[in-house]
């Protein structure tokens, strides 16, 4: 299904489990933004297993930059696999059987693992829940920071240990000697997933994959990376892709939103207008699930 033809016009009547406070949503959403080509696309992207069971049935997604696109649904809907699509890391056995895979003005839709290693780090980075599991726990993070920007950026070693410092830095970490210093078992999960985030972007992509990132934090680390992500999108124009089961986290973040379904787009369009007039009746499973948790508390 494609943005446009997947957006569903909001009903009149605001359904009761819509959040609605006397203050506007933020973001608001910027139709402007639609106007500039996509920096990471795909188009009724299926993907299906080697007995050719189909897991995502005909997904449209684009961001463009500068834009924080949101992707939310329950567990098994298809988020991972669609971004892992838009990276050329799907899990071994599954395959793009329809579609187009688009990253930077590159149709990466029949690339081969070559053609994609030019793209990802470089073009193209992610992060992901459990930031430990992607760390050596025996070497010092600054090291493998230092190793990223060597590998991906291209940088020599000593302009390496520089901008992993800068990188840190920029990132709102105080005392960076002190972290790049440290292993994984010395830092909190915040702090690790700001690692990540940092060796995501040392070759300065144009679009960000958040999946999952924030999720077994707590909310005001959560809340902390959720604003440094807002502000690195701002200051490097970075197309986002925000993942979450939560629709919370997304409504901080994301001018648009996608809800997944049984690996399919059932809603999508501006925040402000999903959150608060939602079309379809799944989306208002999703609200009213949050109301009973105070999603307002998140929005205003
Ligand atoms: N390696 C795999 N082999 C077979 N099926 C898979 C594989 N990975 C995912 N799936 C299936 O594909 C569907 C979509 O999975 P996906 O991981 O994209 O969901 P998700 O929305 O990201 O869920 P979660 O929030 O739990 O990560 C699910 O039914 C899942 O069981």
């Amino acid at each position: 299904m494609s943005d446009t033809r997947s957006i569903i016009e909001a009903p009149g009547a605001l359904p009761q489990t819509a959040v609605v406070h006397d203050r506007p949503l933020l973001p608001s959403f910027d139709e402007a933004s639609l106007a500039r080509p996509a920096t990471a696309a795909v188009t009724d992207l299926v993907i299906a297993a080697a007995d050719g069971t189909e897991l995502v049935h005909g997904v449209s997604a684009s961001v463009r930059p500068g834009e924080a696109l949101g992707i939310v649904g329950e567990s098994g809907s298809g988020k991972t696999l669609t971004c892992r699509a838009l990276l050329g890391i799907l899990p071994a056995g599954l395959e793009v059987t329809g579609g187009t895979v688009e990253v930077d003005g590159v149709d990466l839709t029949d690339a081969d693992e070559r053609a994609w290693r030019r793209v990802r780090g470089t073009h193209i980075g992610a992060v992901f829940q459990d930031p430990a599991s992607y760390l050596n726990p025996a070497i010092p993070v600054g090291a493998q920071l230092e190793e990223t920007l060597r590998v991906t950026a291209g940088l020599p070693r000593r302009q390496a240990r520089q901008r992993a410092r800068e990188l840190l830095d920029d990132l709102g970490i105080r005392r960076v000697d002190l972290v790049l210093r440290q292993r994984v078992a010395q830092l909190s999960g915040g702090m690790l997933q700001r690692v990540l985030i940092a060796m995501a972007l040392a070759a300065d992509p144009a679009v960000l994959i958040a999946d999952e990132a924030t999720t077994a934090l707590d909310v005001t680390v959560q809340a902390e990376l959720l604003e440094l992500l807002s502000r690195l999108r701002r200051e490097r124009d970075l197309a986002l892709i925000l993942v979450s089961h939560d629709l919370a986290v997304v409504a901080q973040v994301c001018e648009r939103v996608q809800v997944f379904r049984d690996g399919r787009v059932v809603e999508a369009g501006a925040t402000t207008r999903v959150l608060r007039a939602p079309a379809h009746a799944y989306t208002r499973e999703l609200l009213s699930a949050h109301a009973a948790y105070g999603l307002e508390r998140f929005l205003a």
